[in-house]
């Protein structure tokens, strides 16, 4: 992309937007368009018109989407189903619409089969039953693959689809209930330090395993993808390793210097047994993730510790 291309980032507040938009002007992109939710409502088909046709943006990178974890997936499934279904399909046919030159689409790991092989290939997509507690998510995303691959193959639109595991990093969410587990423990952990609490709770057996990619890796291989990539296939972005939720909690533990017990809560669901991507495909491209996992959370934890009443949970 050169450098004065107008490039909009849906999304730009969250987790993954914010980190694009953090990684782009770094680079010296000084063309970035960006809208709030209450400035540009998404699902709103002809307000997103209306700006693509303003606006004409050449690049686009939809990181905006209802995200949550586990339990707000499995409260909240119209509005993970629904809410993702209308960002897609008002953002892909708007950007085809308004001739954008490349979209790249975030999709998420919960696309994959519950019990895949291990690591996850890009090819085991729809191959079999998907997580019940994600499952409205992971079909709009899903359905989000299909809609990129069928501008591409209909009029060859240069749109791509690229998969990231579980992530975290400045920006994250904390609110506990519609969190992912790594800023749900961390906040959790550095509140029991705090008041002396004797344990932490940990939802489900701690058994599952997750593969954790901070967010300034993946938006530079989103930067990476957007300049080297341009192909069908849902490109898997991970670190390649991941670790029990029961040795995650002891890491987060170390990292905020908490001596007290977990207190697992199996009554909470565990979801997906184990999530890891195989990253070979994007390895041989010449990406690889570089920030080491407890590296990533000391320095979330100094961010949050700096900014926790910075964002509010996204809304029901
Ligand atoms: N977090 C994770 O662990 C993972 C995330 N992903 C994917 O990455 C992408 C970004 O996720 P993440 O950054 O974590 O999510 P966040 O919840 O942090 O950010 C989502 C962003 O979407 C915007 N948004 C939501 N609804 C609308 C709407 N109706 N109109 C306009 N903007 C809207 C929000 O805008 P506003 O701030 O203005 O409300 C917010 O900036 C998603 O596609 C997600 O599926 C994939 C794998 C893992
Ligand atoms: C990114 C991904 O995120 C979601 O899938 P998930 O990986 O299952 O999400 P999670 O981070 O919320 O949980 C991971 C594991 O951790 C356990 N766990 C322990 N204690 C807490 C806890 O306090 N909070 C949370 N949230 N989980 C906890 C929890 O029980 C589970 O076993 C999907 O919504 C899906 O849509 C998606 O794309």
């Amino acid at each position: 992309m050169p450098l004065d291309a107008r490039i909009y980032v849906a999304g730009h507040r969250g987790l993954v937007g914010s980190a694009i938009v953090r990684a782009l002007k770094h680079r010296g992109y000084r063309n970035i368009l960006t809208r709030t939710r209450q400035e540009l409502d998404l699902t709103d088909r002809r307000a997103v018109d209306a700006f693509f046709a303003a606006q004409r943006p050449e690049y686009i990178y939809v990181a905006a989407a209802r995200v949550g974890g586990i339990w707000a997936n499995n409260t909240y499934p119209v509005d993970f189903l629904q809410t993702n279904l209308e960002i897609e399909l008002n953002v892909i046919r708007a950007a085809h619409d308004h001739q954008v030159k490349k979209l790249l689409f975030l999709g998420s790991s919960c696309i994959y089969p519950r019990v895949a092989p291990q690591p996850i290939k890009e090819e085991y997509l729809l191959t079999g039953l998907l997580e019940p507690t994600n499952q409205p998510y992971a079909i709009a995303k899903i359905a989000g693959i299909e809609l990129v691959n069928a501008y591409r193959r209909q009029y060859g639109d240069r749109f791509i689809s690229a998969m990231p595991t579980n992530l975290y990093g400045p920006g994250d969410n904390f609110d506990l209930e519609t969190s992912h587990v790594l800023a749900a423990l961390l906040r959790k952990t550095h509140e029991a330090k705090v008041s002396g609490s004797p344990a932490v709770e940990v939802w489900g057996t701690g058994e599952p395993r997750r593969e954790f990619l901070h967010v300034d890796d993946l938006a530079e291989a989103c930067l990476f993808l957007m300049d080297r990539y341009d192909d069908a296939i849902p490109i898997n972005v991970g670190v390649g390793e991941d670790v029990s939720i029961r040795e995650l909690a002891e890491l987060i533990g170390r990292v905020v210097g908490y001596q007290g017990d977990l207190a697992f809560d199996a009554t909470k669901p565990d979801g997906m047994p184990r999530k890891l991507l195989d990253v070979s495909r994007i390895h041989r491209l010449g990406w690889r993730a570089r920030i080491p996992l407890e590296e990533g959370i000391r320095h979330t934890y100094q961010w949050f510790l700096a900014n926790a009443t910075a964002r509010p949970g996204p809304s029901a």
